[in-house]
C-alpha cells in the first residue's frame, strides 16, 4: 500500500486529480477501449472533482472515452433528490465535463428487483473488461462505498442495511433529521473494489483519523472494511494531516520517507 500524506484538503485535492488525469492520459483510451474509473460520492472527493474539473477546461485531460461506475446509492429517495447520489454526480461533476451520457453508470436505488439490478451491474463492469481505477472515500467506521462493518471481504454488488454510525454522520446532508436519512443503499462490494487494477482512497480530516489508522496499521478485519485494501496489489491512499493523527509516529514517518525519497514520475500530469 502506498499513503501519500498531504498538508491540508486543498493538496489532497489537487494531487488525486493530477492522479487520475495523469492514468486517463497514459491509458489513451478510445471509444472502443475506454478508460474505466469507479466514482465516488460524499464530500472528501468534492476537492478532485472541482479540479478535475479544471484540468478538463484548460484542456489537460478529456473524459470523452472514459466510463464511469458509481460506488452506491440510496434506497427509496427519487432519482433527482438533490442527496441522491445521481443528482450529487451531475451536478458537482458530469455536467461539467465531456462525459457522453451514456458512459455513465449509476446503480438506480429505485429498482424493482434490486437484486437483479446489482447483478446487471457487475456484469456489466466485467462487459469493460473490469474497472482501471476506483476512486473512493471513507465513513469514519472505516467503510469503503457503503460496506458497513461486518461487509464479507468478498462481497460484491449488492443491497445494504446502514449503521446507524452512518446514518448519524450522513444526516448533515438531511437537515441533521436522522429520520429523513434512507436506510438501505445498494453498494458495490468490497470484492467488486478489489477486483479494479487499482484503488485510489481520499481520507482527509480528524474525523477520519481512526478508519486510517485501522486501514493502514490495523488487521484485515470485515469490522473495518478499508482495511480489505491491505491485500490489494496497487492501493493508495492520500491523506491529510490531520487524518493522521491516530498513526504511530513510526508509520507516519516510514511513509513521509518514502515519498521524499522516491519521487514517483508517474503520479503526476506531464
Ligand atoms: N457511501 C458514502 C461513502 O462512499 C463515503 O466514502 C462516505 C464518507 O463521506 P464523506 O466523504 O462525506 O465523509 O460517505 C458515504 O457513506
Amino acid at each position: 500500500m502506498r499513503l501519500i500524506i498531504e498538508p491540508d484538503y486543498a493538496n489532497v485535492s489537487a494531487w488525486a486529480a493530477n492522479y487520475v488525469a495523469a492514468r486517463i492520459n497514459e491509458a489513451k483510451p478510445t471509444a472502443e477501449h475506454p478508460f474505466v474509473l469507479g466514482c465516488p460520492t460524499g464530500s472528501s472527493p468534492l476537492g478532485m472533482y472541482r479540479n478535475l474539473i479544471k484540468l478538463y477546461q484548460e484542456g489537460k485531460v478529456s473524459f470523452k472515452n472514459v466510463v464511469t461506475f458509481n460506488m452506491d446509492e440510496y434506497c427509496g429517495i427519487p432519482r433527482d433528490h438533490e442527496q441522491s447520489y445521481y443528482t450529487f454526480m451531475w451536478t458537482n461533476f458530469f455536467s461539467h465535463i465531456d462525459i457522453p451520457r451514456e458512459n455513465v453508470n449509476i446503480l438506480n436505488g429505485n429498482a424493482e428487483d434490486p437484486a437483479e439490478e446489482c447483478r446487471r451491474y457487475e456484469e456489466k463492469i466485467k462487459s469493460y473488461g473490469g474497472i482501471d481505477l476506483f476512486l473512493g472515500g471513507v465513513g469514519p467506521d472505516g467503510h469503503i462505498a457503503f460496506n458497513e462493518p461486518g461487509s464479507s471481504l468478498t462481497s460484491r454488488t449488492r443491497m445494504k442495511t446502514l449503521t446507524r454510525d452512518t446514518i448519524i454522520a450522513n444526516s448533515r446532508f438531511f437537515d441533521n433529521n436522522v429520520d429523513l436519512v434512507p436506510k438501505t443503499a445498494l453498494t458495490v462490494g468490497v470484492g467488486t473494489i478489489m477486483s479494479a487494477r487499482s484503488v485510489l482512497l481520499i481520507v482527509n480530516g480528524h474525523n477520519k483519523s481512526r478508519a486510517l489508522h485501522h486501514g493502514v496499521e490495523g488487521g484485515i478485519s470485515q469490522m473495518w472494511t478499508i482495511s480489505a485494501l491491505q491485500m490489494h496489489e496497487k492501493a493508495l491512499i492520500v491523506a491529510d494531516e490531520a487524518a493522521c493523527e491516530e498513526l504511530k509516529v513510526g508509520t507516519y514517518r516510514y511513509y513521509k520517507d518514502i515519498e521524499a525519497a522516491n519521487i514517483d514520475p508517474q503520479t503526476q500530469l506531464k
